[in-house]
C-alpha cells in the first residue's frame, strides 16, 4: 500500500507535480525514470562489487582513506551509541571504508551499508551517496525519499569531500537503519557530516603542503587553531596551488581559483604571512576579505622551501615594502638586482622611513646565512668584534646609523672587513652620505651603493601603509573615518612609517568602537617648525615640492598641511618654480 502511494507520487513528480518532496529529491526522482530508466515498482538488492573491483577502488582512494581515517573514527565514536553507520564512498559511489556496530552486521549487509556496496546514483537509485556524487552538495535522502523500495527504512545523510585542486574525490555518509518520521531529524547528523568533511579536506591538503605555506581561516578567533573553516596552499608569489572546498567563497564570481592570487580577494599577502603565525594572540590576526569583512588568519609555514619557490618568495620579501609608490618601486627594483652580490650598500633615509626593515629583506633576498644587526651608537671595538666572531660563514653585516660610529670603532671596522671578506656591511645612515664623518677609505668599503629611501611625505602609498598597519590591530577591523584619514594624510611625518604607526596605534587603543575618528588622532609630533619639514642634509626647504604635489595628487590644502605652512604660501611657491600640474 505504501509502496503504491510512493510509485504514485513519483509519477506525480514526473508529470511536474508539486508534492512537498525537495527539490533535490524531485530531481533525482526524474533522472532515475528519464535518464537510468529505472522503474519504482522493482525492488533490487544492493549492488556489491567484487573483491578485486573493491581492491581497485580502496588502491586509488588509498591517500584519502588515510586522510580521513582517524577523522571517520571520531566521528563514529561520537554516534555509535545512536546505531548510525558511517560509510566512506569514492568518487565513483563504492564504499570504500565503513564504520558500523558489529551487532548489526547481517542488518546493515542487507541495506548495503557495506564495505564494496555501490551506491551511484544510476544503480541504486535516489540514495544519499548518488545525489550528492551528482549535486556536489551535502543532501539528507530521508526513508521514502528513496528511489527504490528496498531502502526506504534508511535515512542517510551525505557530504562530499573535495581534494585540493577542487575536484569531487568521495563522500562521506552517515546513516540510519531505522530513524525517526521528520526529516528534521537528521540535522545533527548534517552538521556532523559536513563538519567531518571539511576536516578530512584540511588534514589532506596540510599532508600535501610541506613544502608550501597553508593559510587556515577562520571567521572567529576562537576556531581559528583548532578548526578552521577553510583553507589555501600558496606558492612563494601567494597563488593558490590549493584549496579546501569553502575556500571557493572567497572567490565568489567563481571561475578557476588554482593560480589566482590571494591578494586579489584578501588583504593579505605572501610577505604578510609571518605575521599570522601562531606567535602572534589568535585575534590580531585579522584579515580584509574585499566585501569590507574580516577574517582570522592562521599561516602555516613550509617545513622546507620548494627550491623552485625560493627565487620568487625573495623576491616577495622586498615587493611587501611598497603598495606602488614609484620612487619606492624603482629602489626596490635596484635593491632586488643588487641583494645577491656582495657590493656593500649604504642605506640612507630620514629616522623612521624604513632603512632597516629595507636591509633585512635585502639580506633575505640574498645569499649569506648569516645576520648580525649592531647599532653604531656606543658600539664598542670590542662589542664589534665579539658579535663578528660568533658568525661564521657568510654573512649580512648590518650596521645602523653609521654616522654614530665611534673613531676607535671605525678603525676595528677597517681591521674586521679585511679579515672576513665573508661579511657583507649593509649600513644604514640619517644624513646625507655626503655628510657622514667618516675616514673616505672606510666610507668607500661600505658605500658601495647607495640607496636612499624616500620619506613619508614623499611616498604616494600612505593610504597602503595605513590600512596595512591598521589590519594589525584587534579583533573588530579598525577602519578611519574620513576626516581621521584626510588629516592622517595631510601631515608632514617627519618621523616617517615610525610615526604614522605609532600615530595609529595610540587612536586604536583610544577609540571606542571600530572607527578612529578626528579627536583618536594623536597631534602632530615637531609640526611647528613651519616650513622646515627640511629633510636631513638638505638646504632648500622646499626641496622636494614638486614630489609632495604629486604624492598629494595636488591637493594644495593637504600639500600645505605636509609642510606645515598655509594654502596661500603653497600657492606662491608654486607659482615661483614654474611648477605646473599635470596635464
Ligand atoms: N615599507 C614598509 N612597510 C611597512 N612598514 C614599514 C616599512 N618600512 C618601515 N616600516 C616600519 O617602520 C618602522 C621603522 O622602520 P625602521 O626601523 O626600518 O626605520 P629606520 O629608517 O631604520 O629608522 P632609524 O633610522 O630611526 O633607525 C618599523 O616599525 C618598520 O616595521
Amino acid at each position: 500500500m505504501q509502496n503504491a502511494r510512493h510509485v504514485e507520487e513519483i509519477g506525480q513528480v514526473l508529470e511536474g507535480g508539486q508534492t512537498g518532496r525537495d527539490s533535490v529529491v524531485s530531481a533525482s526522482w526524474r533522472r532515475c525514470v528519464e535518464l537510468y530508466g529505472m522503474d519504482p515498482m522493482r525492488s533490487d538488492p544492493a549492488h556489491i562489487v567484487t573483491e578485486t573491483e573493491l581492491r581497485d577502488h580502496r588502491k586509488q582512494a588509498e591517500w584519502l582513506i588515510a586522510a580521513a581515517r582517524s577523522g571517520l573514527q571520531s566521528l563514529f565514536r561520537q554516534v555509535a551509541g545512536q546505531n548510525y553507520v558511517l560509510l566512506l564512498a569514492d568518487a565513483k559511489g563504492v564504499c570504500v571504508d565503513f564504520f558500523g556496530d558489529e551487532l548489526f552486521t547481517e542488518d546493515l549487509r542487507r541495506s548495503g551499508l557495506y564495505l564494496g556496496s555501490n551506491w551511484s546514483e544510476n544503480l541504486a537509485g535516489t540514495c544519499g551517496v548518488g545525489a550528492c556524487i551528482v549535486t556536489e552538495e551535502p543532501v539528507t535522502v530521508h526513508q521514502d525519499d528513496h528511489f527504490g523500495n528496498a531502502h526506504v527504512a534508511l535515512s542517510c545523510t551525505a557530504a562530499p569531500i573535495f581534494d585540493s585542486l577542487g575536484q569531487l574525490a568521495a563522500v562521506l555518509d552517515i546513516s540510519l537503519l531505522r530513524s525517526p518520521a521528520p526529516k528534521t531529524s537528521q540535522s545533527l547528523a548534517m552538521s556532523l557530516v559536513t563538519a567531518a568533511a571539511r576536516r578530512v579536506e584540511m588534514a589532506n591538503l596540510m599532508a600535501e603542503s610541506p613544502r608550501d605555506w597553508v593559510l587556515r581561516l577562520s571567521s572567529s578567533p576562537e576556531f581559528l587553531d583548532v578548526d578552521p573553516e577553510a583553507a589555501v596552499r600558496l606558492d612563494g608569489a601567494g597563488r593558490v596551488l590549493g584549496y579546501t572546498r569553502a575556500a571557493r567563497r572567497l572567490f565568489p564570481e567563481g571561475g578557476t581559483i588554482l593560480g589566482r592570487r590571494i591578494d586579489e580577494v584578501l588583504g593579505v599577502g605572501v610577505d604578510d604571512l609571518p605575521d599570522l603565525m601562531r606567535d602572534r594572540p589568535t585575534e590580531e590576526r585579522v584579515i580584509e576579505t574585499r566585501d569590507g569583512g574580516a577574517l582570522f588568519g592562521h599561516a602555516i609555514a613550509p617545513k622546507a622551501p620548494r627550491q623552485t619557490h625560493q627565487k620568487m618568495r625573495q623576491g616577495g620579501a622586498l615587493a611587501g615594502l611598497t603598495g606602488g609608490d614609484p620612487a619606492m618601486a624603482r629602489l626596490l627594483d635596484q635593491a632586488e638586482r643588487l641583494a645577491p652580490g656582495s657590493v656593500p650598500l649604504l642605506i640612507s633615509g630620514e629616522t623612521g622611513t624604513g632603512k632597516a626593515r629595507l636591509a633585512r629583506a635585502i639580506h633575505m633576498s640574498g645569499k649569506a646565512a648569516g645576520f648580525l644587526s649592531l647599532d653604531c651608537a656606543g658600539l664598542s671595538a670590542g662589542a664589534l668584534e665579539e658579535a663578528c666572531a660568533a658568525a661564521s660563514g657568510p654573512a649580512t653585516l648590518l650596521l645602523r646609523r653609521i654616522e654614530d660610529l665611534s673613531p676607535g670603532t671605525a678603525t676595528a671596522l677597517s681591521g674586521l672587513l679585511d679579515r672576513r671578506p665573508d661579511l657583507r656591511p649593509v649600513s644604514t645612515s640619517c644624513l646625507d652620505p655626503a655628510r657622514i664623518a667618516l675616514p673616505r677609505p672606510l666610507f668607500h668599503r661600505l658605500a658601495g651603493c647607495v640607496l636612499s629611501v624616500p620619506p613619508l611625505r614623499l611616498r604616494r602609498d600612505m593610504d597602503w601603509l595605513i590600512s596595512r598597519h591598521l589590519r594589525r590591530h584587534g579583533a573588530d577591523t579598525i577602519r578611519l573615518s574620513p576626516a581621521a584619514r584626510a588629516e592622517l594624510l595631510g601631515r608632514s611625518w617627519p618621523g616617517n612609517i615610525r610615526e604614522l604607526e605609532q600615530a595609529l596605534d595610540v587612536a586604536a587603543a583610544l577609540c571606542v568602537g571600530p572607527v578612529i575618528d578626528l579627536p583618536d588622532l594623536p597631534g602632530p609630533v615637531g609640526s611647528d617648525a613651519g616650513a622646515g619639514q627640511t629633510p636631513p642634509g638638505s638646504v632648500d626647504p622646499w626641496e622636494g615640492l614638486e614630489q609632495v604635489l604629486a604624492a598629494c595628487e595636488w591637493n594644495m590644502a593637504r600639500a600645505a598641511r605636509r609642510f606645515g605652512v598655509n594654502r596661500s604660501t603653497i600657492l606662491r611657491r608654486i607659482r615661483a618654480s614654474g611648477l605646473q600640474p599635470p596635464g
